[in-house]
């Protein structure tokens, strides 16, 4: 289904198939604009047109298909409009694959100071310069067009947990009306999808209707939000448990800021087909490695002496070119090697995981695969 973009040439319009099934989890693929992402995917998180420590041509070769860029971030610093002047996103920061923006509204409620929330959009203040911004509906469907995004978010007012009911309805019900706008200031170009954002909190029936209402607006994927905010594993997997199942089997399903291993495999196994997490690359700055036996602190002492690399049997250099002792002493002296190789590294198990869950589902085997890859996180080192 190819659609003509105007200047004659052919380019793919925004499309999504499923593939394998095992049980509620699903292999599929996403096209667009800029090109495939096999699901189920993990994004890295490329906030300020970069993810952070990684070369973009790394992050490719790794198997990541899409990385999210923050619009809150963007349109602070460089500008939306400047970045379009220069070419759009994916030119500015030479990543010529798919990318997904938020919407900006999660990241201003964490960042910015005096924001005050109306039923037109949200007024904030810079963390940078103190400057005062307004983000509607239609300001962000508009950066978000500027950035050129492959994937674009609706604006949505995502509640922290725990929270009063009556809290929950009022930011879910704005959510459905920001919905609504959102879909209306969408200019589709071809190959670019708009995703809907469930919210609810921990209601399980403003999840249905927040769903409901979403699926009745219509948007090229779903998005699973208000979660990883703070509540227990078991309440976002009961939330998970509720909505899956009720979005449209035909279109992809994004649960936002997620998260750690754990996360993943089991919201895989409940139906997610894309991810997003600041885990991976965060920790990896911060000295933390993800590896197939579980985690590794190389601030801990305890690796001073230790020549063994974090993961001889990895493809990945990163993991099984330098000894602990080496990762060790970059940490502790605060070297940005040290950054590059634990991001590189961390980038690199995500993305593995992600390909031997897409793997498992092809064979009809993600149970058991799971449960070999919680077996090797808790036998912990080798
Ligand atoms: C790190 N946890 C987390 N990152 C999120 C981003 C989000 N964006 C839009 N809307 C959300 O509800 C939302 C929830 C989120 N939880």
């Amino acid at each position: 289904n190819l659609t003509s973009a105007g200047n004659g040439v052919a380019q793919p319009a925004f499309a999504f198939a499923t593939s394998a099934i095992d049980g509620r989890a699903r292999t599929g693929l996403i096209t667009t604009a800029h090109g495939q992402i096999r699901t189920p995917a993990f994004m890295p998180v490329g906030t300020a047109a970069t993810v952070k420590a990684m070369y973009p041509a790394q992050v490719k070769q790794l198997g990541a298909d899409v990385v999210l860029g923050n619009t809150y971030h963007l349109m602070l610093r460089p500008g939306a409009e400047r970045v379009a002047r220069l070419g759009g996103l994916h030119q500015f920061m030479n990543w010529p694959h798919p990318i997904l923006t938020d919407s900006g509204g999660f990241q201003l409620m964490s960042l910015s100071k005096l924001r005050k929330i109306t039923e037109k959009g949200v007024t904030f203040q810079s963390h940078i310069d103190g400057a005062r911004y307004e983000l509607t509906p239609e300001r962000s469907i508009e950066i978000q067009g500027l950035l050129g995004a492959d994937i674009q978010m609706q604006l949505d007012e995502c509640v922290r947990m725990p929270c009063a009911r009556e809290e929950a309805d009022r930011a879910m019900q704005l959510s459905l009306r920001w919905a609504e706008r959102s879909k209306a200031a969408f200019g589709a170009l071809p190959g670019q999808g708009l995703f809907g954002i469930v919210q609810g909190a921990d209601v399980p029936e403003l999840r249905v209707e927040s769903a409901r209402k979403l699926i009745d607006i219509g948007f090229h994927g779903y998005a699973v939000g208000g979660l990883a905010v703070g509540e227990p594993q078991d309440v976002m997997l009961a939330m998970l448990d509720v909505v899956t199942p009720i979005l449209p089997a035909d279109r992809p399903r994004y649960l936002m800021g997620v998260g750690t291993p754990d996360d993943l495999v089991e919201s895989v196994r409940r139906g997610v087909d894309m991810f997003d997490c600041v885990m991976p690359t965060r920790a990896g700055r911060h000295g933390l490695a993800y590896t197939r036996h579980g985690k590794v602190n190389l601030k801990n002492a305890r690796h001073a002496e230790d020549t063994r690399p974090l993961d001889e049997a990895s493809p990945c250099e990163a993991s099984s070119a330098w000894s602990r002792a080496y990762l060790h002493h970059l940490v502790k002296s605060g070297e940005i090697l040290g950054m590059m190789l634990l991001t590189w590294n961390n980038l690199a198990y995500y993305q593995e995981l992600m390909a031997g869950m897409r793997a498992a589902i092809a064979a009809g085997r993600l149970d058991d695969f799971i449960a070999e890859t919680k077996d090797g996180w808790a036998r912990g080192e080798a």
